[in-house]
């Protein structure tokens, strides 16, 4: 029988689906946990489990039947508490039960990196109640960002411009936010001129950043990114030295997407994800070795050497206009007369308006042409809808 490592992914959507490969092509064993069946990952793991990941007793009934190598979230939500008592147990948290629990919810990191790292953030307050939240804007002020504590991808999130939107806001956030508490963070607006996304890996031998991926997002959630976006000497300095500061605070191995705001001569945190990263795609087309490849390696104990940019990106989401309980993607035979483009079909079981279900990556000899070939095969594909 061929022994090996055993790798446990709890969240197994489009992110995790390239985890497993990768997990795969060195041998590894792979189990995909989500919320519901067919999520992504689980059509190329070996084995797959559905329950509810925020249930800490079937979280912990899973790992102490598989008994992995390597836990491995690929979402916030998670009992994170369970992690932590596993780590203590001497499971292998990746890339540390710490890092998932100051994630999961976004007081826990920007607090952590605010207050413990002193790392430059928007300013910020949090809220439980109405009363404290219009206390929190009037403190903050106009405009000012409101998202409920436990969310991604913009879920809950919204822009508050003045003293009308106020409801509107808090009702978006009361409805968004992933777990039943009324907390939301209030955060200044940052006008700031580009974004990006440093990913940044931990390995054995060392700490790692791939070259800077630039990004746009609507309504919190992103549509396009690409790779290399130009940082100047001083931007690129103050990213990388927030990088390694906040991903040596989390500690272990593994890679890490760290976002920032760049506005002037200021660099600004934002977030970071203890795992690959949405806009990190990009990597897929763009790098000898994806932010995926990387992740596995960091988290085997494997040593990185240079991560090579080998051509500039892009990547453009497909997200679905409605809610399908069956659907069909089309237009790939169009979509793929743009040289150098790829197509990730990620086959969720059903749609929700706005729900990312493919992504189209282009490589060209520029960032600008590698957009642009992008978004033209990206708006060639259609999500048909039934239901
Ligand atoms: N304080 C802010 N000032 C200006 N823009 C902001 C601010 N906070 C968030 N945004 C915008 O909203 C986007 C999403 O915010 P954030 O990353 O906090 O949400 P999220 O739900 O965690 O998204 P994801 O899970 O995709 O990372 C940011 O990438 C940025 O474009
Ligand atoms: N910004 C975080 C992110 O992109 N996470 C990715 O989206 C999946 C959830 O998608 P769903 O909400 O469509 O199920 C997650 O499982 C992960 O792969
Ligand atoms: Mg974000």
């Amino acid at each position: 029988m061929f022994q090996t490592k055993k790798l446990l992914l709890l969240g197994s959507g489009e992110l995790g689906k390239e985890v497993i490969i990768e997990a795969q092509r060195l041998g590894v064993e792979t189990i995909a946990v989500d919320r519901y069946d067919g999520a992504p990952a689980m059509s190329v793991a070996d084995r797959s489990y559905v329950i509810d990941m925020l249930d800490h007793e079937k979280l912990r009934q899973i790992v102490e039947w598989e008994k992995p190598d390597f836990l491995v979230p690929e979402i916030e939500a998670i009992a994170t508490d369970a992690l932590i008592e596993l780590e203590k147990e001497g499971y292998l948290v990746v890339p540390t039960a710490k890092a998932a629990q100051l994630t999961m919810d976004r007081e826990g990191i920007r607090r952590f990196a605010a207050e413990t790292l002193d790392i430059p953030t928007a300013s910020y307050h949090f809220a439980d109640t109405y009363e404290a939240f219009q206390e929190a804007v009037e403190k903050i002020g106009f405009p000012c960002v409101i998202k409920p504590l436990m969310s991604s991808s913009g879920k809950g999130q919204s822009i508050c411009r003045s003293q009308e939107d106020m409801e509107r806001s808090w009702q978006i956030a009361m409805e968004g936010g992933r777990v039943q508490k009324p907390r939301v963070i209030v955060e200044e607006f940052i006008r700031f001129d580009a974004e990006i996304t440093l990913l940044t890996v931990r390995a054995v031998n060392g700490t790692f950043f791939c070259e800077p991926i630039g990004h746009e997002q609507e309504n919190g959630d992103y549509v396009a990114s690409w790779q290399p976006h130009q940082l100047t000497a001083a931007q690129l300095e103050q990213a990388q030295e927030i990088a390694e500061r906040i991903t040596t605070g989390l500690g272990g191995y593994g890679l890490f997407g760290v976002e920032l705001f760049l506005a002037g001569d200021q660099v600004y945190f934002s977030e970071v994800s203890p795992r690959p990263h949405d806009t990190g795609m990009v990597t897929m087309v763009t790098q000898q070795l994806s932010q995926f490849a990387l992740h596995v390696r960091a988290i085997l104990g494997l040593p990185i050497t240079e991560i090579k940019l080998v051509q500039p990106g892009a990547t453009s989401p497909l997200k679905a206009d409605d809610a399908y309980d069956s659907y069909r993607i089309s237009g790939m035979r169009e979509a793929f007369q743009e040289p150098q483009t790829q197509i990730r079909i990620f086959r969720k079981p059903v749609t929700t308006a706005g729900r990312r279900v493919a992504v189209a990556l282009s490589a060209a000899d520029t960032v600008n042409e590698a957009r642009e070939r992008a978004e033209r095969a990206r708006n060639r594909l259609t999500v048909e809808g039934q239901g």
